[in-house]
């Protein structure tokens, strides 16, 4: 019997569920650097009036239930800032499909969570899910068909950061250029048959990539000369004492980046 669900047409363009999002700047939340869960919805409700496109709720501690809890606070509160900014901006859950599926939340994952392929086939076909991408056999891997793409891949990291200290060796500008390059030729998946995404962050095709690991504003400017459709940060906002002022500087240094000419050409 064949299976007539969008998502599992073999050879088929997956649809582009991340048209029309600003991936240039996407905050990553941690209670600990935020000062406690508590500040985290506020936090992310600054950021968002500073412009970031796209929030993660990431909570290591506690069970579903806490989480749950914590996420539906952190999502109502972009959607207050969506609704005075009038962007819209999606928040994804960090690891917990149960909690993303019963919120109606977008989902990302690791490479050692559950695998992309079980956690695209339980989320709902409108939701994105994105997945972590630390080498070039990952992205081969998760790019080869037949089946979904990432809505998005998380490049990781670039360098090597105290906020999360287990990951994989750090792929530098150039790796994370790479990576990007690679994921946005892929022409069967989520971008494959978009346009240019009106400048906000997107490639003109293939799957989108933000940068993650070491982005500061100090850093901002190197990401910027890349592939990647945006830079992807924890402490730089979380840990920040004006989190809407941090938001726009990166931004702004992400953007300043963009207009300089390509290395090697006169300005
Ligand atoms: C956008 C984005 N990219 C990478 C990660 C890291 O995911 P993972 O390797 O699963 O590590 P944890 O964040 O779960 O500790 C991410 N969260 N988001
Ligand atoms: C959540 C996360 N994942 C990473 C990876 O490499 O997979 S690095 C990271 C934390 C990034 O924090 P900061 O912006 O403070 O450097
Ligand atoms: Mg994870």
């Amino acid at each position: 019997m064949s299976d007539a669900r969008p998502d599992r047409a073999v050879g088929e363009a997956q649809r582009d569920r991340g048209a029309g999002v600003d991936w240039r700047l996407y905050l990553v939340t941690d209670p600990h650097l935020g000062g406690g869960r508590d500040a985290v919805p506020g936090i992310a409700y600054e950021a968002v009036l500073g412009g970031v496109g796209v929030v993660q709720v990431r909570d290591k501690e506690g069970d579903d239930d806490e989480f749950a809890i914590h996420a539906v606070a952190v999502a109502e509160a972009v959607a207050r800032a969506c609704t005075e900014t009038g962007r819209v901006v999606p928040v994804f859950v960090n690891d917990r499909l149960d909690v993303a599926r019963e919120l109606g939340l977008h989902l990302h994952v690791g490479q050692r969570d559950i695998p992309f392929a079980r956690a695209r086939s339980a989320m709902p076909d409108h939701l994105m899910v994105g997945l972590s991408i630390e080498s070039d056999a990952q992205l081969g891997a998760a790019l080869a068909g037949p089946g979904p793409v990432p809505d998005v891949i998380g490049v990781s990291p670039v360098w090597a950061t105290a906020t999360k200290t287990d990951t994989a060796a750090a792929l530098g500008p150039e790796g994370a250029d790479r990576l990007a390059r690679a994921a946005h030729a892929h022409r069967s998946g989520g971008g494959g048959v978009r346009e240019a995404d009106g400048g906000v962050g997107g490639a003109a095709g293939g799957v989108r990539a933000v940068g993650i690991g070491g982005v500061t504003p100090a850093t901002v400017a190197r990401l910027a000369a890349t592939e990647l459709d945006g830079i992807c940060v924890v402490s730089a906002i979380m840990a920040a004492p004006d989190p809407r002022a941090a938001a726009a500087e990166l931004i702004a240094r992400w953007e300043a980046g963009k207009s300089l000419p390509p290395k090697g050409e006169p300005a």
